[in-house]
């Protein structure tokens, strides 16, 4: 459909995408899209709300667009997902690691818009995941994976389509996302 854009969220774990997505939630309205996974909730997340929490039976059972293994737990956005917010607004969100984000990119083309979140200082990331409140085995896990590693780069492949918003301030990184949607609604209305 004419106008239908999906703001591709990703980089590593801590730098900020979720605390984008809800932003863009509040200031524009912009729903997420809610994915699924294996992982265990965090204190604060509710079923439904942050993710679809599964077991590996269930997970199975949905109709993926793309599924990633990340830190050993399975995660995957459906079609259902998507259409679903999509049918509450030409304009939608989703939270994806690098890998999850590239196949978006190639599925979606011209309809991405793809966002990637980093702060200068990879330390601060290890910061914000406590501050959050994350419990430390789940931290260590994290922070051991192949995953967590690739997604502190941003990967060669998207390099050219992403806007990289530096997430050290968030009052700087909340400018950078106005500056960025009101280049995506001009570029709407030029369609
Ligand atoms: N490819 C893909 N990645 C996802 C999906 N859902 C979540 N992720 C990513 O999986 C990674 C781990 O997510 P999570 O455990 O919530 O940790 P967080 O990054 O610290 O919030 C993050 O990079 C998420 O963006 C999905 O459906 N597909
Ligand atoms: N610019 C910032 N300065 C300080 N804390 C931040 C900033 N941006 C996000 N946070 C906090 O850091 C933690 C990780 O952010 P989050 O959005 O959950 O990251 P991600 O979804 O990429 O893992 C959260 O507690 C969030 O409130």
């Amino acid at each position: 459909m004419t106008g239908q854009r999906l703001f591709v969220i990703t980089g590593a774990t801590g730098s900020g995408k979720t605390t984008v997505s809800h932003y863009l939630s509040q200031a524009y309205n912009i729903p997420r899209v809610v994915t699924h996974t294996t992982r265990p909730p965090r204190h604060a997340e509710t079923n439904g709300v942050d993710y679809y929490f599964e077991t590996p039976t269930t997970f199975a059972m949905n109709h993926f667009i793309e599924r990633v293994t990340y830190a050993d737990y399975s995660y995957g956005s459906s079609h259902e997902g998507l259409a679903k917010a999509w049918q509450k607004n030409n304009f939608a969100s989703i939270v994806l690691d690098t890998k999850g984000a590239a196949t978006y990119v190639k599925t979606l083309g011209t309809r991405v818009v793809l966002i990637y979140l980093m702060v200068d200082d990879p330390k601060v990331l290890v910061q914000r995941l406590s501050q959050r409140g994350d419990n430390t085995k789940m931290i260590a896990q994290r922070l051991a994976s192949q995953e967590y590693q690739r997604d502190l780069i941003i990967p060669a492949a998207l390099k050219k389509a992403a806007h990289v918003i530096i997430n050290d301030d968030w009052q700087q990184a909340k400018q950078q996302t106005d500056h960025l949607m009101t280049q995506i609604k001009q570029e709407v209305v030029a369609d």
